[in-house]
């Protein structure tokens, strides 16, 4: 068993990541970190995720200096659940004990001059482990994420997005000059555990949000090698992300072009899934899948993606690039085989 360290493991993603390793055949917990003044350091985990009530009986321990040594010698592999800078401050410590790192924040996921003081307000300081980072969008980078040390886990709407675009934009199908639409709803806890008014139940509405800013629109075009629009919009429920995306095909293009290449890229796949009929929230969330479905009007072309944002487009999606780093089954711990 391979034992995985948790900073973070109080927020949203981080629990989902406990119950994953828990469950995993090949996987085990060797800690639960919060931030060092964490006002939940020493609490039993289950007191803030009480489905793991009598399962996962561990602390939430604070990431101080001792904790971080400590994971130097105990773990086999480290999991950042935390907050772009806080990711990016920490990840070069575990690199250079040589503990390969699982990053779910965007603080390695796109390399660029400036890109990270336009869209995420700081200033990067590894270019070297930027560079070196695989993007780990686990259908489409199994090579770079089996070779690297670091894997940038991609952001919740990218990974619904990309999932849905990279088969057209591989097979050359889309057209010159035509910029894909990507209009996505995603659910609160996308923005994570803490409390914002934002986010609160009674300022919740389904509305727009990031328009021509978001910094997943760069993440988006460049893991696509095409620029894109994006929209975000926070929904009134909890999770799942659906992107509804538009693209303009070259013309001539055919059916069997379309669906040939959504079979080339997901077939053999089990994650992906081509669903057959339309994507909902309702199918995806609380699993480990992608759905897809497609439908067309001469060159107009729409493409559905539904995702369960703490899943395929965080948690699970770590999962499946630690299985394919690790040399497991990509599905282990996610769906029995
Ligand atoms: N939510 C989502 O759908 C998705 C999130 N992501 C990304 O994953 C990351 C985690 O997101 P999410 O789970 O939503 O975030 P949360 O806000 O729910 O959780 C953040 C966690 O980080 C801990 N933390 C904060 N500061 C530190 C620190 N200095 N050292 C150690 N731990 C710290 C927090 O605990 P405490 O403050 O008590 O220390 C908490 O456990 C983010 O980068 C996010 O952008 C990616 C894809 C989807
Ligand atoms: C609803 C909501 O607020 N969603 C988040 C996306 C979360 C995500 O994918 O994470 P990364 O920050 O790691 O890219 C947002 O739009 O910022």
């Amino acid at each position: 068993m391979l034992k995985a360290a948790i900073i973070g493991a109080s927020g949203y993603t981080g629990a989902e990541l406990a119950g994953l390793i828990h469950g995993h055949p090949h996987l085990t917990l060797a800690g639960l970190y919060v931030s060092g003044g964490s006002q939940d350091a020493h609490k039993p985990f289950t007191s803030l995720h009480p489905r793991w009530r009598g399962v996962i009986e561990l602390p939430l321990l604070p990431l101080d200096e001792e904790a971080i040594s400590r994971i130097h010698t105990e773990a086999d592999l480290v999991l950042l659940a935390t907050a772009h800078e806080v990711s990016h401050d920490l990840a070069p410590g575990f690199l250079a004990k040589g503990l390969p790192v699982f990053d779910l924040s965007g603080a390695f996921r796109v390399p660029g001059e400036g890109f990270y003081d336009q869209f995420y307000g700081f200033h990067h300081q590894y270019g070297d482990w930027l560079a070196k980072a695989a993007y780990g969008l686990a259908e489409w980078n199994q090579e770079a994420i089996k070779a690297a040390q670091l894997i940038a886990v991609p952001g919740c709407y990218p990974t619904a997005s990309l999932s849905a675009l990279k088969p057209l934009q591989q097979a050359g199908l889309i057209a010159e000059g035509a910029r894909p639409i990507i209009s996505a709803v995603s659910g609160v806890s996308g923005a994570g555990r803490k409390a914002s008014m934002a986010n609160s139940f009674c300022e919740v509405s389904l509305k727009p949000y990031g328009v021509f800013n978001h910094r997943h629109q760069p993440e988006i075009s460049h893991h696509l090698g095409k620029q894109v629009v994006f929209q975000p919009h926070l929904g009134n429920f909890i999770r799942g992300i659906l992107a509804t995306v538009y693209v303009q095909l070259k013309e001539g293009v055919s059916d069997e072009q379309i669906a040939a290449a959504y079979q080339a890229a997901y077939q053999g796949q089990k994650i992906v899934r081509l669903a057959g009929q339309w994507p909902q929230i309702n199918d995806v969330a609380g699993t480990p899948f992608c759905d897809l479905h497609w439908g067309r009007d001469g060159n107009q072309l729409i493409v559905v993606s539904a995702i369960d944002n703490l899943l395929k487009g965080a948690a699970s999606q770590a999962i499946q690039c630690i299985n394919i780093h690790q040399g497991f089954s990509p599905v282990a711990g996610l769906i029995k085989e």
